[in-house]
């Protein structure tokens, strides 16, 4: 039985998608523990309401500056070992981590970006995108890299962005093909069906690595 655990900042909906489909359709892997690094994190609750162990690291607790997040990091990854993972899901988790704390989960370590990478890393994506005049935007699955939203992309959802949208209702549109995209790609790697080379990475069974509406 394979071991997730899943790091979230707030309210935690592909959190809660990744739950329902390692559950409902049986995967070889259960998730552990679901850790995030706000204590008002709204996923936590979902989380301990269906029987999955929680904690908190709190980044404030640690202050500001680059020895804080290293000190944060290192006791991140500590809370993360004691569930023992083999693989940790980045799930609207807003922290930018260090190339420490990376490599400790080099290989094993996913995240969901709301946009099509390389396009609009960081923060604000889709009002980036709005603003750039994009006609098409989206999400991509990533593994993570110590360079901010740059890893190997495994899997991308492509929506149309229309007429008088504003980030919201872009957003909402992306978030649900998210919820069908994320559980795939956390299941490929659970499953060992990656194969990754440099900055490529295919499906070994053949599913489409692209989500559309
Ligand atoms: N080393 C890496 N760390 C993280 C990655 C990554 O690819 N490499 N992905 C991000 C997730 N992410 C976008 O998908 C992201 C998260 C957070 C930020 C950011 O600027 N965070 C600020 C705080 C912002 C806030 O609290 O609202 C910060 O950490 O100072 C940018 C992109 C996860 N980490
Ligand atoms: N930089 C990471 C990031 O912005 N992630 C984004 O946060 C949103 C909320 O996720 P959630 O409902 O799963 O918490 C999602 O759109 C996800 O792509």
């Amino acid at each position: 039985m394979k071991r997730i655990v899943i790091l979230i900042s707030g309210r935690g909906s592909n959190m809660e998608a990744i739950v329902h489909a390692c559950r409902d359709q049986a995967w070889p892997a259960e998730v552990s523990a679901v850790v995030s690094n706000r204590p008002d994190a709204a996923g936590l609750t979902f989380a301990a309401n269906h029987g999955i162990a929680t904690a908190v690291v709190d980044h404030k607790a640690f202050g500001k500056g680059d020895a804080a997040r290293a000190a944060f990091d290192q006791e991140l990854a500590r809370v993360i070992d004691s569930y023992a993972p083999d693989v940790v899901v980045l799930a609207g988790f807003m922290r930018i981590l260090t190339p420490e704390f990376v490599q400790r989960y080099a290989g094993r370590l996913l995240n969901i970006h709301p946009s099509l990478l390389p396009s609009f890393p960081g923060l604000h994506t889709h009002e980036r995108a709005i603003e750039a005049g994009c006609r098409v935007a989206g999400a991509t699955v990533h593994l993570v890299t110590a360079e901010l939203d740059h890893g190997p992309i495994v899997a991308q959802a492509v929506v149309p962005v229309l007429d008088g949208d504003n980030a919201q209702a872009l957003a909402q549109r992306v978030l649900g093909l998210e919820h069908r995209m994320y559980p795939s790609a956390v299941r490929w790697m659970v499953c060992g069906e990656l194969a990754i080379s440099g900055n490529q990475v295919r499906h070994l069974g053949g599913e489409a690595q692209l989500f559309t509406l």
